[in-house]
């Protein structure tokens, strides 16, 4: 098939490149020329394991011609069904904000006023229930000129993939949800979706309507974010205890019932899509009547990692004036992307006691960089560049790397670790504490 990408961040070169590699052919709309002409050269504009491998192989003048990017929407008027790849932040008081949602609907219809043939539009970002039938949908088809149903198509399909895994995710889905209000919708949807579940062997595909598939990205998100939530309370109280929540979320994990996943006990969730989609619920829920407790409860708890992890660190040094090394800025391991990385609120409460902050972080300091470019952060060239002569320091992120660092915090002033993470090693000489063990 010949399909179209709005948009080329994250979710949208993902899957973008990964359509190309079951052997559609894609064109790949994006607002941005830099990330274009980053596509079209071939390269990934984004740090993503397996991506720029992928995209090498697609895109570019050395690639299969599968995968093209342009900024001109009129390329999508050859193709049979567009995925809207749009963000979708969220305004000050948590709710969903759907204005750039609005913009590329509207930039899409008016595209497809001059198609004759009946066009599927696939909502895949993450959008509050009902927002496909009575937003986007309405004004793609008030733009084109043209009626839902008839002559145009318009499905809502979620994703799962997890950034830094998002390849992988996106190849091995442990189920592909198809919503769609109309039958043809849900067979083009069928179609482009054939190969993906057939090369992944045979996952569940979940075909429902689109409020509910809507609602299944929250629910899974929200449920995902509360369990680490509560594997944080569950943690904390350990920690009161002096009990290890490693060794007691190893032993629950085998319960089938509870899981091993998502029970990793720390600084807690960030990134661009559990603090805004629990918060874009929550709002929504609320605006319909409904206070969702246990979601609260999740932030409220998330909100709180953080403040513990400066309380444990006070009590060993008072850091005003001292050198303190943050090691880790991504919001998680394998990625660049530090949009609502717990980093924000360590730094923040850092740098209101006064600590001198070095940061290191293997892939993620340009990013943090742009984010706050006023931030008084030194920024150092490694994981022991950031350690040499500093009074402590604090683990935000868990690399890999910061496992096998060793005789680098001799270079420390004081030898103090703070460990949000659970990374790395303690060692003689060490004063060592771990948020929840
Ligand atoms: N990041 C994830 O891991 C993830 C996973 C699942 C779902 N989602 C959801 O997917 C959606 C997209 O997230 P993302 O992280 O890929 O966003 P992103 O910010 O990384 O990328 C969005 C892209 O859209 C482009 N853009 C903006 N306005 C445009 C327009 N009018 N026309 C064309 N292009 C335009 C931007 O230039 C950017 O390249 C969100 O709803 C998010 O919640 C994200
Ligand atoms: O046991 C755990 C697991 C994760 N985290 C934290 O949770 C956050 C999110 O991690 P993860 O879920 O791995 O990455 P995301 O890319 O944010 O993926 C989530 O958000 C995506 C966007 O909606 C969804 O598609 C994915 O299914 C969902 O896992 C990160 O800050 C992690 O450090 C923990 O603290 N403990």
């Amino acid at each position: 098939m010949y399909l179209s990408v709005i948009g080329s961040g994250y979710v949208g070169t993902t899957i973008a490149v990964c359509f190309a590699e079951l052997g559609h052919d894609v064109v790949n709309v994006d607002i941005d020329q830099e990330t274009v002409e980053t596509l079209n050269g071939g390269e990934a504009p984004i740090h993503e394991d397996g991506l720029a491998d992928l995209v090498a192989e697609h895109a570019g003048p050395n690639g299969t011609g599968r995968l093209r990017a342009t900024t001109d929407y009129e390329a999508i008027l050859e193709t049979e069904a567009t995925f809207l790849c749009l963000p979708t932040p969220q305004r000050d008081d948590g709710s969903i904000d759907l204005s750039i949602m609005r913009a590329g609907a509207a930039s899409l219809g008016e595209t497809l006023a001059a198609k004759d043939d009946r066009h599927t539009v696939i909502v895949k970002s993450t959008v509050i229930p009902r927002s496909t039938t009575d937003t986007i949908a309405p004004t793609v088809a008030d733009a084109a000129g043209k009626t839902i149903g008839a002559d145009l198509g318009v499905g809502m399909n979620p994703e799962f993939l997890r950034e830094g895994s998002a390849v992988r995710d996106f190849l091995n889905p442990d189920k592909v949800v198809l919503g769609a209000d109309d039958e043809q919708t849900r067979d083009v949807m069928a179609a482009v979706f054939e190969p993906l579940v057939e090369r992944a062997g045979n996952p569940a595909v979940v075909e429902t309507d689109t409020k509910t598939a809507e609602m299944i990205k929250y629910a899974n998100n929200g449920f995902l974010a509360t369990k680490i939530s509560l594997i944080n309370d569950i943690g904390n109280v350990c920690k009161e205890f002096g009990i290890d929540a490693y060794e007691v979320a190893d032993a629950i994990g085998l319960d089938d019932r509870i899981g091993e996943q998502f029970l990793r006990s720390g600084l807690g969730w960030g990134g661009s899509c559990f603090p805004k989609d629990t918060n874009a619920i929550i709002a929504a829920a609320k605006a319909e009547g409904y206070d969702p407790t246990m979601l609260e409860a999740a932030v409220e708890v998330n909100e709180h990692q953080p403040k513990r992890l400066l309380e444990l660190l006070d009590a060993h040094v008072d850091v005003a004036g001292k050198r303190v090394a943050v090691l880790g800025l991504a919001f998680k391991p394998g990625t660049d992307d530090v949009r609502n990385s717990r980093a924000v609120p360590v730094i923040e409460r850092l740098a209101a006691r006064g600590a001198e902050i070095v940061a290191y972080d293997p892939v993620a300091m340009e990013n943090m960089r742009a984010l706050d470019p006023d931030a008084d952060i030194a920024y150092a060239d490694s994981a022991a560049d950031a350690l040499d002569r500093a009074n402590a320091c604090v683990v935000v992120t868990d690399w890999d790397a910061f496992a096998t660092l060793d005789e680098e915090f001799e270079r420390m002033a004081e030898q103090v670790v703070v460990d949000g993470r659970r990374v790395v090693e303690p060692r003689r000489g060490m004063t060592y504490e771990g948020l929840t063990w």
